[in-house]
């Protein structure tokens, strides 16, 4: 280790730290080391330096500082990116920033966070109480999936996809197994690069690649498919945006734009669209059908705002507050990321009188803000009316933070909270989810992965109207 680096596990030659890292819910992991390391505890990856944040005000300090707003460079965190700086998530530095402004900047202007997207989420979200109205119970858990990423697929590609769409089935299913599998340090197989070559099966690194490679060529393969019709006067979606502004600095050395940059930001986009959202959502019915009291007090407030004879809009918002409330807290007690994907030192650094090298891996537990037991009083239980006022007004807590902190936040917070807003509304509005005859209730306890997911459980549909 380090001069002067943060206490943590016991470091064995070769794997360092690794064999007392779980790739299984490393958050509650994080917790432990807290009360056993502190808030800074210091890990080796194989020989390379990492450090896991897990204490609430030293994340919120890490997270907010310049030189920990790097990506690690390291080979496996960089593989499904052609092993390059590319796309938004596993970039940094003047790349990034670059890459970062343009995808906001042109996903806005296609219509992310406006009406254009909102017609997109209403879309999909009637197609799900067309389907619902068939059936009497459904499988809840990955069953937003394809509804979700069609909302942000509009944008980025100009299409959207039939449900039961088998090769949107096959990258869903793809993506599914790399996030349930994946972990925030990058797993043995970061640490032991050797690994790849010796034991690519056990390792899971064949498979990785394998669904990795398919995800790839399919964005190639869309991305190929708009080159034939562009036409720069007619942008339809954020690749032909893409395409014109590498097709503009062709001749630049320097440029940032390239097809595989553009492939891995179709990779980032369509990857968090998938899983994220869908997650969240999975989680809302999960706490409709286990608080039964706060899915009926929502249906009531849309019966008073709303009424039946229309479908809730994101103008309704001002005067259900409380169902931004329920919203608020089922992403703070199931978060689907309590790790932040990894971030990099970009300088020697001091945290809490530690020495941090440059180059350092950061890991850093959002989880430990959202179930901080001196601020919340009870995180572990689920009561949305901590979100509001003595007026039933949302009152904003700068330690509820389920889309990170600092520069590298979320790029989607506006579509997810519209989207979370506008599903859950006009699914409440529709219909009354509860257990199965016989069906014990579902538990709270997430699948892990990169992000977590709530377990397989099933739900009855009753139609109120
Ligand atoms: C419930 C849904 C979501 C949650 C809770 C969530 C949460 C997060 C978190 C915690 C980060 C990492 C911040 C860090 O690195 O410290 C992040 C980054 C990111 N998210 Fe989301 N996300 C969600 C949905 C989405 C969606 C739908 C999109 C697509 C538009 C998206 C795009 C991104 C991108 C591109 C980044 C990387 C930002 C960067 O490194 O600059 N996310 N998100």
């Amino acid at each position: 280790k380090p001069r002067n680096f943060p206490p943590g596990p016991i470091c064995l030659p070769i794997v360092g730290c690794v064999p007392f890292i779980p790739s299984k819910y490393l958050h509650l992991r994080m917790e432990k080391w807290l009360k056993q390391y502190g808030p800074v505890v210091g890990l080796m990856l194989g020989s390379q330096p990492a450090v896991a944040i897990c204490g609430p005000t030293e994340v919120l300090e890490a997270l907010r500082r310049e030189e920990f707003q790097g990506r690690p460079e390291n080979a496996n965190f960089r593989q499904e990116n052609f092993n390059r700086k590319l796309g938004v998530f596993f970039s940094d530095g003047p790349f990034w920033v670059e890459q970062r402004r343009f995808t906001l900047h042109h996903l806005r202007d296609l219509g992310f966070g406006r009406s254009i997207m909102v017609a997109s989420i209403i879309e999909e979200v009637e197609d799900i109480v067309k389907e619902l109205r068939q059936r009497e119970e459904f499988q809840v858990s990955g069953y937003f999936g394809p509804s979700t990423v069609n909302v942000i697929w509009a944008l980025v590609a100009g299409a959207r996809y039939s449900r039961d769409d088998d090769r949107l089935q096959a990258l869903l299913h793809a993506l599914t197994r790399l996030f349930r599998r994946g972990s925030q340090t990058g797993g043995i197989v970061n640490a032991v690069p050797a690994l790849k070559k010796i034991a690519p099966q056990i390792s899971g690194y064949k498979e990785n690649q394998e669904h990795i490679n398919n995800l790839k060529a399919f964005f190639k393969n869309v991305i190929r498919e708009h080159d034939k019709t562009f036409k720069e006067n007619d942008l339809r979606d954020f690749i032909d945006v893409y395409l014109k502004e590498m097709k503009y600095q062709s001749g630049n050395k320097t440029s940032t734009f390239s097809e595989d940059g553009l492939i891995i930001t179709c990779f980032d986009l369509f990857a968090a669209g998938a899983e994220s959202v869908s997650n969240t959502l999975s989680f809302t019915v999960l706490y409709a059908v286990l608080y039964p009291e706060v899915q009926r007090k929502v249906q009531n407030m849309l019966d008073d705002v709303v009424g039946r004879d229309r479908r809730p809009h994101l103008d309704d918002r001002p005067r259900l507050q409380y169902v931004d409330a329920v919203l608020y807290e089922v992403m703070r007690i199931n978060t689907v990321a309590p790790v932040s994907p990894a971030h990099r030192v970009t300088q020697d650094l001091t945290l809490n009188g530690y020495n941090i090298p440059k180059d350092t891996t950061v890991i850093a537990s959002l989880w430990c803000l959202l179930h901080d037991k001196e601020h919340w009083g009870d995180p572990e239980t689920f009561r949305p009316e901590r979100f509001l006022d003595e007026y039933g007004n949302i009152v904003k807590d700068e330690w509820m933070v389920p889309f990170g902190i600092g520069k590298r936040t979320c790029l989607g917070e506006v579509m997810v909270r519209s989207s979370l807003f506008i599903f859950y509304t006009t699914l409440l509005q529709e219909f009354s989810f509860s257990l199965p005859a016989g069906h014990p209730p579902p538990s709270t306890s997430c699948v892990p992965g990169i992000t977590t997911a709530p377990q397989q459980f099933r739900v009855k549909i009753s139609r109120r109207y």
